[in-house]
């Protein structure tokens, strides 16, 4: 077999492929694109000079008189303070022009309608934009939006995100041994890597969109490859060189171009990246589970992180601290739990086996001939990243008008009485 180096098969991965179109969703459906366009501030943060703490907003030198009460949410701009006055406020509320700091209440004496203190001039006031003046960026484009991004871009005034739409992905998955539920008789398998894929495909920033099962049969794998509803089609199993492996010669009737016909790792080795000749592209995954895996973590990754416009995440590295054999020509992957700056070998890393990857955090990537250095982890999908969007991700292209314009929720707040 004619293997790629698997640092060079990751960078034909990462560089096969474009960012598809961006898309305008609802912040909620936005959670694992990637930013299409860089995040910006539609309103400074905070929007109006507030109160940092309950107390009073005073305005001169003390004692102050007491003028009346602000609270956060209340209507209207708050009346100019004149020197000697004072105000209750509350923490969020807008401070009145004219006031010189807010004095919190544990540092305040209360006399009647009497107020004094001591006060440092711009005490416990935030002013607008201190955070964030409005139009400044503060995520550049590619960037993964998580729940965090979210709230961000909500305090920011954002109802949708511009992202780029995620890449589609049918999941081909071969062999006429597998069975999907119960306990597998004699020569057969319970399919392992099935239940595997929608999660990792997810975790890598894309939709899985459609399954199919076939036997090992030549011409229901050529017509699987022709389903055109995916930019991306994982074939698992039928990889390899026996009689009922039918991905090479199926790509090959098809016209595909094949850049990775197998990478120089252990496990994974006959893993390969092929386009069609409409643009859409193949990943063939090894039938071995635990291999399946390290080729989805090699080939799979970067191609849909690329597709989904995300950014390159930066590597990760560490000391492995345990004993690890290299191979003397190939890339080994091995399944590691990270403890502080080092990484902790878990074992149970046979080809057919995921309970080392499955008790593992993260893949440690030993080059042939390691001689101790540190290495670079591939970090294992996280159950939350794993996980179906919460809702539905609507498809309409930037800049389609405004009929399609998501419904605008109301910004009114609903009043609830609680106690007795
Ligand atoms: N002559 C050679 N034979 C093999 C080579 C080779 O280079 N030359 N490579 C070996 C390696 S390494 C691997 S990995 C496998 C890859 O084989 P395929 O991708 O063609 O997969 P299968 O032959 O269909 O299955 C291999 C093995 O995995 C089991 N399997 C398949 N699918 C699943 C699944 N979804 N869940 C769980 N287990 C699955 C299958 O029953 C087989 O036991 O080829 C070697 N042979
Ligand atoms: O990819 Mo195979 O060992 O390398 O299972």
């Amino acid at each position: 077999m004619n293997s790629t180096g698997w640092h060079q098969a990751r960078r034909y991965a990462r560089q096969a492929g474009s960012p598809l179109p961006r898309v305008d969703v609802p912040l909620a459906g936005a959670v694992g694109a990637a930013l299409a366009q860089p995040l910006v501030a539609l309103s400074p943060l905070p929007a109006y000079d507030c109160a940092a703490m309950d107390g009073y907003a005073v305005a001169g030198t003390g004692p102050w008189r007491m003028v009346g009460r602000i609270l956060a949410g209340d209507p209207g701009t708050p009346a100019e303070l004149a020197p000697g006055d004072a105000v209750e406020i509350g923490t969020g509320a807008m401070v009145p022009a004219g006031a010189d700091a807010v004095l919190p209440y544990e540092r305040a004496t209360r006399t009647g309608r009497t107020v004094s203190g001591e006060i440092e001039p711009g005490r416990h006031v935030r002013r607008r934009g201190e955070d964030c003046p409005a139009g400044q960026q503060v995520l550049p484009a590619g960037t993964v939006v998580n729940p965090v991004v979210l709230g961000l871009a909500a305090s920011l005034g954002h109802d949708t995100l511009t992202v780029h739409r995620r890449p589609r992905v049918g999941m081909v998955v071969t062999g006429a041994e597998l069975r999907t539920v119960g306990i597998p008789a004699a020569g057969q398998v319970r399919d392992a890597i099935g239940p595997m894929l929608p999660g990792l495909i997810r975790d890598a920033g894309a939709e899985p969109a459609w399954s199919t099962r076939i036997a090992d049969d030549a011409s229901a794998l050529v017509a699987a490859l022709l389903r055109a509803d995916a930019e991306v089609l994982v074939v698992c199993g039928a990889t390899s060189a026996g009689a009922a492996d039918h991905l090479r010669r199926a790509l090959d009737t098809l016209g595909a171009e094949v850049p990775v016909r197998g990478v120089a790792c252990r496990p994974g080795h006959p893993q390969l990246l092929a386009s069609l000749p409409d643009g859409r592209f193949v990943v063939g995954l090894p039938g071995n589970p635990y291999a399946a895996l390290v080729a989805a973590l090699t080939l799979l990754f970067p191609l849909l992180g690329r597709l989904a416009g995300r950014t390159e995440p930066a590597a990760l590295t560490a000391t492995l601290a345990g004993p690890v054999t290299p191979h003397d020509r190939d890339t080994r992957l091995v399944p590691v739990a990270r403890v502080g700056s080092a990484a902790l070998p878990v074992g149970h890393d046979r080809p057919g086996s995921l309970w080392g990857a499955a008790a593992a955090d993260a893949l440690a990537v030993v080059p042939p001939g390691w001689a101790g250095a540190e290495v670079e982890l591939l970090p294992l999908p996280a159950a939350e990243t794993a996980l179906p969007p919460p809702a539905p991700v609507s498809r309409r292209p930037a800049g389609a008008g405004a009929a399609t314009e998501p419904a605008r929720q109301s910004d009114q707040v609903t009043s609830v009485s609680v106690g007795p």
